[in-house]
């Protein structure tokens, strides 16, 4: 029986294939046609005839070029598509699907049997019969969403029903089904199993074969304005995004683009590491930063505090760490911007060449002269247009001056030229319109003539007007960017004045201590340095005051690892894309910058979005680790309990405990070949860069890759990196480095060591020298086997 049914299956399979091999060839034949009039097209050109002798001929000829434009994009643009349709094919042919669900629609009179299949992408023949469909389709939800019998799935007409009578997965290889089971649960432990059991690679890849109900969840929602997904260490959040990107894509065809969906990730690396699964669902890759990246592009000009600083600084001052991460700092901010319409906004003097050319207290005047109806932003455009035409009534003074004589009896042959051919340059016209218009000129055969003059003095005047105004621009530049406002002198203010605008005792802290701050704040302000915390609310202010409404092209933003960001950080990513969507995932246990005050952050996100409009998903099954790995991880948790361990079977975590640190680096090197022999990729974990430098010394003689920055690439083979680097990452074997209680006694570092040995697949080891560590002590023996640290 159950052959006869491979037999049949088989049957469909080739069918299937031969179908996309049909459509293979019509797409083949596609691109040739295209290719084909692409020529004919081109040879159209010849056709264009220029006129620009008149004012119709110069229109005439615009209006051939583009009618020719457009014809060979239209052309090439139905040669990309066949070029996609081929490539799309290609790969479909490779596996056409990977399940199979037969069901009886609630909604159909009939109410007859359908049979499905699903696979990475749809495809339909000449014919318009579906043979596959694309996960994403909503038939297919059925398939992620239940059992046997009845299932719910959405549609876009509405909720419907639908009565399962058959679940089957397939495995294909090569145009051969290699095996194939039923079953009666949402996602076969079996397939699972299968999927989790391969190594790792240095890239993540689709789950699309294996996702679950919970995860389906976070994939096809949208309705939330706000997703929050909080889940344990590999419970799947990354991977469930990356395949939510590939479905809103899918969902919002022609909508949506991948330009428009941003993801905030935790560090450079795990961009890498997530890089592939897009392209690999046949999706193009989203824009994807972290938040260093996105603040420190912005102010180019400053040192912002980078992951390795804020990670290695971190607690030394933590209440008010608090305070500038808070809510009502947040408000705070929002309040001193709206009493700077009143007054209290810090210019700086226009200088020109040496000289106050408008002073302070003027463009304060201006800049207050517009009524209380006047928004910030409103009222710096005016001030920014009045300042431009008091530059312009400048220039006649100007002319006159000593240094404008000089300047035309500097000028060099060439230099002269320039200015006398160039044409009229007014203060205040964009340069790159100018630039613009010349080629345009150039293009229709007019280029820039020589001027004439009819006399001396209107060649001096006209000489001393370029002069003039070509050295106002830098301050016309100036003006347009806002530069007269001293941001930094308003930063400061704001800080001074903050005691005004919230309550420091609700941070327990005084005002000197407050004052103490600022004062050291200022110091770093001078070199230039910002921390991450200040970065953000430099920024805010700078936006408020500039009027500066954020990137509202941007439709979905996702932030992975939420924990170690700031309420006001999120804040301010809302306030800068107000109209995404957003998709936010975390672990309250592994916050390893923000600490304690993780656990409101959700409470603290969402009350800035509509309550109706907000959706939680927990996910509590983990999936990256053994059983062993994560009863061991959860124990280390002060409330693990809910994390639940996918039942994969493996070796016990081992905490090899040495005499002294050169027995603990013999320890490592002795495991760095047992893992190697085995084939389990290893990363060594320390706590700190420092520490991963120093033991990369010690084991110069080895393979092994130091990964020192979040900017380097994941190298293939054994690597060593420090805790936060690896956040987001996985590896088939880690060894914790320092797992002792010199490293990880205080309760402040429990949640890092979580977070590392939740990193680890299929090996755990930890090791260290002296004391055993209090966290490691304190959890039952059954969940790892201690041995003494002395390597033969
Ligand atoms: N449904 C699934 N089928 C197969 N593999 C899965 C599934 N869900 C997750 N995985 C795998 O489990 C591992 C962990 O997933 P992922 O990295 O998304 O977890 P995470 O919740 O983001 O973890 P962390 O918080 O530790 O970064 C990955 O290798 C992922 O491919």
């Amino acid at each position: 029986m159950a052959n006869e049914q491979k037999v049949r299956e088989q049957e469909y399979l080739d069918q299937t294939l031969k179908q996309i091999d049909l459509a293979q060839l019509e797409a083949q034949e596609e691109i040739k046609k295209s290719k084909g009039s692409l020529s004919d097209v081109a040879s159209g050109w010849d056709d264009v005839r220029v006129k620009t002798s008149t004012y119709s001929g110069i229109v005439e000829t615009a209006m051939s070029i583009r009618q020719q434009q457009q014809a060979i994009e239209e052309r090439q643009s139905a040669k990309s598509r066949a070029e996609d349709r081929y490539q799309t094919l290609a790969k479909q042919k490779e596996k056409p699907y990977f399940a199979r669900i037969d069901f009886i629609d609630d909604a159909e009179e009939k109410r007859e049997k359908e049979t499905v299949y699903i696979g990475l992408a749809s495809f339909a023949d000449d014919d318009g019969k579906f043979w596959v469909y694309d996960w994403r389709t909503p038939v297919a939800s059925i398939y992620y969403d239940g059992g046997l019998g009845k299932v719910d799935y959405q549609t876009p007409a509405g909720k419907q029903t639908a009565d399962v009578t058959l679940k089957r997965q397939f495995e294909i290889e090569k145009g051969v089904i290699v095996t194939l089971f039923d079953t009666e649960e949402a996602i076969g432990d079996a397939m699972l199993l299968n999927a989790l059991s391969g190594e790792s690679t240095t890239k993540m890849k689709s789950i699309v074969t294996t996702i679950q109900k919970e995860q389906n969840k976070i994939i096809r929602n949208t309705d939330a304005d706000l997703l929050f997904v909080q889940g344990a260490a590999g419970s799947g959040k990354t991977a469930a995004i990356m395949q939510r990107v590939a479905y809103l894509l899918y969902r919002y065809r022609g909508k949506l683009n991948s330009g428009q969906v941003v993801m905030f990730s935790p560090n450079q690396l795990f961009n890498d590491y997530v890089d592939q699964v897009l392209p690999e669902l046949g999706e193009q890759n989203l824009v994807q930063l972290t938040f260093y990246q996105y603040a420190s592009h912005r102010l180019p000009r400053f040192e912002v505090q980078t992951l390795e600083e804020r990670f290695e600084s971190n607690h030394q001052n933590e209440k008010i760490e608090r305070l500038l991460g808070s809510l009502d700092m947040f408000k705070a901010v929002r309040a001193y911007a709206e009493d700077l319409n009143q007054s209290g906004l810090k210019v700086r003097n226009l200088n020109f060449r040496g000289d106050v050319l408008l002073s302070k207290e003027k463009i304060q005047s201006i800049y207050y002269q517009y009524n209380e109806n006047y928004k910030l932003s409103q009222r710096l455009e005016a001030t920014q247009e009045s300042l431009i035409r008091s530059l312009r009534s400048q220039v006649g003074a100007q002319m006159k001056q000593d240094w404008v004589e000089l300047a035309i009896e500097n000028l060099s042959k060439q230099e002269y030229d320039e200015m006398v051919g160039a044409g009229q340059v007014r203060l205040g016209d964009d340069e790159v319109n100018d630039a613009g218009d010349l080629t345009r000129l150039h293009q229709l055969g007019e280029g820039p003539k020589e001027r004439t003059f009819a006399s001396d003095k209107q060649e001096r005047n006209f000489l001393a007007k370029k002069i003039v105004t070509q050295a106002l621009r830098p301050l016309a530049k100036r003006v347009r960017r806002a530069g007269f406002i001293n941001i930094n002198a308003q930063f400061v203010d704001l800080l001074r004045a903050l005691p005004k605008y919230l309550s420091l005792a609700d941070y327990q802290i005084s005002e000197a201590e407050w004052r103490t701050y600022v004062d050291a704040f200022v110091a770093s302000l001078k070199e230039k340095k910002l921390s991450l915390p200040a970065t953000t609310i430099y920024l805010y202010l700078y936006d408020l005051i500039t009027g500066k409404h954020g990137q509202r092209e941007i439709r979905y933003l996702f932030i992975d690892e939420i924990q170690d960001y700031t309420p006001f950080q999120l804040a301010f990513l809302k306030f800068s894309f107000p109209n995404a969507k957003f998709t936010v995932l975390g672990d309250l246990n592994q916050a390893i910058f923000t600490q304690d005050w993780a656990s409101s952050l959700e409470e603290d996100f969402a009350s800035l979005f509509d309550p109706d409009k907000v959706d939680f998903v927990e996910l509590t099954q983990t999936y990256r680790s053994t059983k062993q790995i994560t009863d061991f991880s959860k124990g280390l948790l002060r409330d693990g309990k809910t994390i639940e361990a996918f039942n994969r079977s493996g070796d016990l975590p081992v905490m090899k405990l040495a005499k002294t640190e050169g027995q603990a680096i013999d320890e490592v090197k002795a495991q760095l070949i047992k893992n190697a022999q085995d084939g389990e990729q290893t990363a060594i974990i320390t706590q700190t860069l420092a520490e991963a430098k120093a033991l990369a010394k010690e084991l110069a003689d080895q393979k092994i890759t130091l990964i020192r920055s979040e900017n380097q690439r994941l190298a293939p083979g054994a690597v060593i990196l420090p805790s936060y680097l690896a956040k987001g990452l996985e590896f088939d074997a880690v060894i914790v480095w320092q797992a002792d209680a010199s490293h990880y006694s205080e309760e402040n570092v429990r949640r890092l060591l979580y977070t590392v040995t939740s990193r680890a697949m299929h090996r755990l080891t930890l090791i260290g020298s002296g004391q055993l560590s209090p966290m490691i002590e304190e959890l039952p023996k059954s969940l790892y086997k201690l041995e003494d640290g002395h390597a033969k």
